[in-house]
């Protein structure tokens, strides 16, 4: 297993008596994608300023890259690059003079500086519109230009605050696999905070649900979906035609006594069937034995949505 980059270990932040984030214990291990998950108001951006040593926490601690975020902010933020949901730029000056104002700050020479410039505006996409003036820059364009400036410093752990919110469908793509692109081939580490399930779901190996500043659950995909649908593993979608009045309602009727099934939903034609196993070739007879038509049957593992919707059931608990 690789080594651990970002440590936190009981962390905990108030404002006055209000608990944003309540005794987080995390590990993120080098090279992953990790997406942080939590509606608004979870307390997401207030764990990445504490990271970022940006904001103190109240108690417990924090290490990223085996320093103390609050004890060292600016070890931390040489080697932390930090996407804000919004970022700012000279709007009258072009890409790359952003770009190469940020490298400088960051004590890069002028030749070292327009070296790199070039090669990230070409990785991020930019390089044909690096002499726009970034005022007319899409908020695609932006982001993407300040991926380039997060990267100028060579960082080891990229975070990145809902990094996609406002840009185009297409440029939600692209932008998603360049961040695939950069932990892959380059092993750095992401932290993708999100409320979007889709695009977590697409590009993190692991993912922390978190909800009134609790961590609810952490893990893979594929375990977590485990954890929470042990007694139905398997959902098995079908369509039917009936051939007679009342077919479907019999239909539903005879689905409900095969071995193995756990639920039924019905919505019409369309049956939603929860299983303890691959009860597919079972189903399908039934069906057929009916009377009614197969129009479709398909397996589903359980996505994230699954699992986000089943921890706000009841709601109450968490959410
Ligand atoms: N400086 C502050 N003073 C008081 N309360 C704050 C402060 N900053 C954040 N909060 C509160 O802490 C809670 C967590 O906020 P935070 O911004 O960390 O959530 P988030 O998960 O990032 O949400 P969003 O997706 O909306 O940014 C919220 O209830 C917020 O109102």
């Amino acid at each position: 297993m690789s080594e651990s980059i970002i440590e936190l270990v009981d962390l905990t932040k108030k404002y006055g008596s209000f608990t944003a984030v309540d005794q987080l214990n995390l590990t993120i291990r080098r090279g992953e994608v990790f997406g942080l998950l939590g509606p608004n108001g979870a307390g997401k951006s207030t764990t990445i300023l504490m990271m970022l040593g940006l904001t103190e926490p109240t108690s417990g601690s924090v290490r990223v890259c085996q320093t103390n975020s609050a004890e060292n902010p600016i070890a931390v933020k040489r080697r932390v690059g930090y996407l804000p949901e919004d970022v700012g730029f000279y709007p009258d000056r072009s890409g790359w003079d952003n770009l190469l104002f940020i490298a400088q700050l960051n004590g890069l020479s002028p030749k070292e500086a327009a070296d790199r410039a070039e090669v990230l505006l070409k990785r991020v996409g930019l390089l044909e519109q690096a002499n726009k003036k970034t005022g007319a820059y899409s908020r695609g364009m932006r982001q993407r230009l300040g991926l380039a400036e997060v990267l100028i410093k060579n960082p080891e752990v990229i975070i990145l605050d809902e990094p996609t919110s406002g840009i185009d469908p297409k440029g939600v793509q692209e932008f998603l696999e360049l961040i695939v692109q950069l932990s892959k081939e380059e092993g750095i580490t992401v932290l993708f905070s999100s409320h979007n399930l889709h695009q977590v779901q697409q590009v993190c190996d692991r993912v922390g649900i978190f909800v009134r500043g609790k961590l609810i659950a952490e893990g893979d995909i594929h375990r977590l979906s485990q954890q929470l649908f042990a007694n139905e593993p398997f959902t098995i979608y079908a369509e039917v035609t009936p051939k007679q009045t009342n077919q479907s309602a019999e239909l539903a009727k005879r689905l409900q006594q095969i071995d193995g099934l756990i639920s039924l939903q019905q919505d019409g034609l369309k049956f939603q069937l929860g299983c303890a196993s691959n009860i597919s070739e079972k189903i399908a007879e039934t069906i057929v034995e009916s009377g009614a038509g197969l129009q479709a049957l398909y397996k589903r593992e359980h996505g994230l949505d699954d699992i986000y919707n089943r921890y706000f059931q009841g709601g109450g608990d968490y959410a």
